[in-house]
C-alpha cells in the first residue's frame, strides 16, 4: 500500500485528482473527508495543506506528495523529487511598486522585503551579494508595499494579474515552479515498485496530452516529403485509398510543432488532415 498526500484545496488540487483518474485509478471524493482508499490500486489518499506535504513525506507518514517545487524547496527537501508534473507552473518574483525606480537587485540592499518564501529568496540575494530585512508573511504579500510593511515583495506570479492589480511591477524571476510528484526515501521494494508503475503511468498520460494522433490523405507523388514531416514514433502508417495514386498517412506529432508541420503538409499536397487527441501513449 502507498499513502500519497494531495492538496486538500487550492491551486494544486484539481489537477492532481485528475492526472490520478487520467492514471486509471478510481477513489470516491467528498470534500468532508481528509483520506479516501483507491478501489483498484494500492493507494491511499490525503487531504492536506500544502505546506504540510513535503515534511511529512520526508518523515514517512505519507509515502507520496503532489506538491509545488516552491513549497518543497522552500521546505529544504529539493532531493524528494521523483518526477515533475507539468502543471501548476509559476515563479517566484520580485516585485516593486510601479512608480519607484529600479535599477537591478543590488539597489534592495538594506531594504525590507516581504515574503512567504525566506529560505529560496534568503539564498537568491546572498547570491547577489545582497542583504536585506525579509519580513515573512503566510498570504496575501502583494498587499505589503501598501501598507507600509514593505519595499518590495517576492511571491508567486503567474499571469501578473495580482501584481497588476496591486500596483506591483515584477523585476526579478527568483525561482521556476511546477508541480512534483515527491516520495520518501525508505521505501519497501514492495512500495517502490508500486511507485514506478505509477510513474510509468504518469508518463503515458503526460506524453499523451503532449501529441496528437494526424491522419491525412496525400498523392503518392508526396509521400517522401510527408514522411520527412510525420516521423511518428518508429514511422507513419500508410495505406493506399481507393483513388489511384493516393494513400492515407497516418502517424503522431508533437502539439507544440503541429500548426508549423501542418502548413508544411498543405504545402507538399496533403487534403483532409484530422487530427485527434490521444489518451495514453506508451513509448
Ligand atoms: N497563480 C498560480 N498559477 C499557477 N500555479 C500557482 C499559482 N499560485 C500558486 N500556484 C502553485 O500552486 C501551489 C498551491 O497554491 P495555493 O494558492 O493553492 O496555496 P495555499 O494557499 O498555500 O494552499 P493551502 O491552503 O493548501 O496551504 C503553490 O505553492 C504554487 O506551486
Ligand atoms: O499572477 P497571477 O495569475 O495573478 O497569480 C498569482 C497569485 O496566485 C496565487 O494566489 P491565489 O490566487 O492562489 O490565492 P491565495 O493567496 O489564497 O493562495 C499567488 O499567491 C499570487 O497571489
Ligand atoms: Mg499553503
Amino acid at each position: 500500500m502507498l499513502r500519497l498526500a494531495i492538496q486538500k484545496s487550492g491551486r494544486l488540487s484539481e489537477d492532481s485528482l485528475a492526472l490520478i483518474r487520467e492514471c486509471g485509478i478510481n477513489f470516491l471524493s467528498t470534500s468532508y473527508k481528509l483520506k479516501t482508499e483507491a478501489t483498484n490500486f494500492p493507494l491511499e489518499i490525503l487531504f492536506l495543506r500544502d505546506d504540510d506535504i513535503p515534511g511529512y513525506v520526508k518523515d514517512g507518514v505519507a509515502d507520496l506528495g503532489i506538491v509545488g517545487q516552491n513549497v518543497l524547496v522552500e521546505a529544504g527537501y529539493p532531493n524528494l523529487e521523483v518526477e515533475t508534473l507539468g502543471f501548476s507552473k509559476c515563479r517566484l518574483s520580485l516585485a516593486v511598486p510601479r512608480a519607484d525606480a529600479y535599477a537591478s537587485v543590488e539597489s534592495l540592499q538594506g531594504k525590507n522585503i516581504a515574503t512567504s518564501y525566506p529560505n529560496i529568496l534568503g539564498r537568491y540575494l546572498a547570491g547577489h551579494g545582497v542583504q536585506a530585512n525579509l519580513h515573512t508573511i503566510s498570504g496575501s504579500v502583494e498587499i505589503a508595499p501598501s501598507i507600509g510593511l514593505a519595499e518590495a515583495i517576492c511571491d508567486i506570479v503567474s499571469s501578473g494579474s495580482t501584481l497588476l492589480g496591486n500596483g506591483l511591477r515584477e523585476v526579478e524571476t527568483v525561482f521556476r515552479s511546477e508541480a512534483v510528484l515527491i516520495a520518501q526515501p525508505n521505501l519497501t521494494p514492495e512500495q517502490q515498485d508500486l511507485l514506478e508503475q505509477l510513474q510509468f503511468r504518469m508518463q503515458a498520460v503526460r506524453r499523451a496530452k503532449r501529441s496528437k494522433y494526424i491522419l491525412l490523405n496525400a498523392p503518392i507523388s508526396a509521400l517522401e516529403e510527408v514522411r520527412r514531416l510525420l516521423p511518428g514514433i518508429k514511422s507513419p502508417t500508410v495505406t493506399p485509398l481507393a483513388e489511384a495514386g493516393w494513400v492515407s498517412v497516418q502517424s503522431v506529432v508533437q502539439e507544440d510543432e503541429f500548426w508549423h508541420i501542418t502548413s508544411q503538409l498543405k504545402a507538399v499536397g496533403a487534403e483532409g488532415i484530422l487530427v485527434l487527441p490521444i489518451e495514453k501513449m506508451i513509448a
